[in-house]
């Protein structure tokens, strides 16, 4: 039982709406209220049953709440602050959602009373898409979710947000303001700055024409360079001394590589491999992915017309609902595979039995990693 009984979520984008689908999903009783400047996003979430009501006056929308979760983008955050500090109730709880928490609490602290209860937030998980439409119910699921306390946070008001956190099923990690914000440099900041660089690399090398032949390891480490331009270049300025650090640290590091493979150091250069390796391979493999839990079939489909229809009718017909579907033009060594992912276990197992079924040949189940049979 969590001591909220009307939450209002300002921003129903991914972030914002996947909370309120969360709270449906885990038989949340109390009030789910929606604020965003979009009246599309609220209509969107409104007509799934996500909120109970929806505002885009955020000063009607924070009346006679218990808890205020902010997920908009930073830059607007003190905006939303003004619009709101007037109409918050006395004993409110004010969290949020942002990469970033030193700089919120700075502008917390400019624009809402002392005596309101603020403690910062930061689920790490999320994806590369934005807006209500990306919203899921199971984004949170086994998710690590920072909280920021402060000197003037209650004990109960922790406990409190820590049990939100685990209603929607993540699990809360109670941190350092500072010690956050290193954090989340090193492990995803300067990880987008590397993407984005890399992606970057093709277009300053004037090489754009060899996308084409770009294969997983491309994909892979530039994926997150997809995420919305502008959250990011709030990311960058808000936690801005970190990143210069990490810039630093990255810096240094290509300049020994450079050093060691210049020198012929072969054997050193063997040693950064291996330790890179070993690093990698410890993530677990139920660390989170962009968008969590999806499980994966691949499906050899030959190169003929029209199989991309017949899939798409015998999964509609059998009622199983594809989350992704990609069509895998550049697979080595294969041609003609589509990938499609499932929400659920049970989801794929149907999904194997009635593509069989149907004659298609499936290759590949993620988390397993094994030939399936073919047909
Ligand atoms: N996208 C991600 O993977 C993650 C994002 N975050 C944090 O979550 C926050 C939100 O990000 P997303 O949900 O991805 O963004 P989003 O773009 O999907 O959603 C933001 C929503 O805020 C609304 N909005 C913007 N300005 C507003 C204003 N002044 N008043 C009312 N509504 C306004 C937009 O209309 C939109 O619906 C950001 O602060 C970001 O740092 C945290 C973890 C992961
Ligand atoms: O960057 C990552 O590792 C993600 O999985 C998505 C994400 C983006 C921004 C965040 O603040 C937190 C998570």
């Amino acid at each position: 039982m969590i001591p909220f009984q009307r939450v209002v979520i300002i921003g129903m984008g991914l972030i914002g709406g996947s909370i309120a689908l969360a709270l449906r999903k885990a038989g949340y009783e109390g009030e789910i209220i929606g604020c965003d400047s979009s009246r599309q996003s609220l209509e969107e979430a409104e007509a799934i049953g996500a909120i109970d009501q929806g505002y885009q006056d955020l000063g009607e929308g924070v009346k006679e709440v218990d808890l205020v979760i902010l997920a908009v983008p930073l830059g607007y955050y003190r905006q939303v602050l003004k619009e709101i500090a007037e109409s918050l109730p006395k004993d409110v709880v004010v969290t949020d959602v942002g990469s970033v928490k030193g700089c919120v609490e700075e502008i917390i602290s400019q624009e809402l009373s002392q005596s309101i209860q603020f403690v910062g937030g930061h689920p790490m998980t999320g994806s590369e898409k934005g807006g209500f439409h990306a919203a899921s119910p199971f984004l949170y699921e086994n998710a690590y979710y920072f909280l920021t306390p402060n000197p003037y946070t209650k004990e109960e008001t922790i406990e409190g947000l820590k049990d939100f956190v685990k209603l929607l099923g993540a699990f809360p990690v109670v941190v350092e303001t500072k010690q956050h914000d290193e954090i989340v440099a090193l492990i995803s900041h300067i990880p987008h700055l590397a993407a984005v660089l890399l992606a970057n690399m093709l277009d300053r090398k004037n090489s754009i024409s060899y996308i084409p032949f770009v294969g997983g390891g491309f994909r892979d480490t530039t994926r997150i360079a997809a995420g919305n331009p502008k959250m990011w270049q709030d990311i960058f300025f808000y936690n801005k001394k970190e990143i210069l650090e990490g810039i630093d640290t990255l810096g240094e590091m290509l300049q020994e590589f450079k050093v060691l493979l210049q020198d012929d150091e072969s054997e050193e250069v063997l040693e950064n491999l291996q330790r890179a390796k070993l690093i990698r391979d410890s993530i677990p493999h139920t660390s989170r992915d962009y968008i969590p839990p999806l499980y994966d079939l691949i499906i050899d489909v030959g190169d003929r017309p029209g199989v991309l229809g017949e899939l798409t009718q015998i999964m509609g017909k059998n009622n199983i609902n594809i989350k992704e579907i990609e069509i895998l033009h550049a697979r080595e060594g294969e041609t003609g595979a589509i990938r499609i992912a499932l929400a659920s276990k049970t989801e794929e197992e149907k999904a194997l039995h009635v593509l069989k079924q149907g004659g298609f040949s499936l290759t590949y189940r993620k988390g397993e990693g094994q030939d399936v049979g073919n047909k």
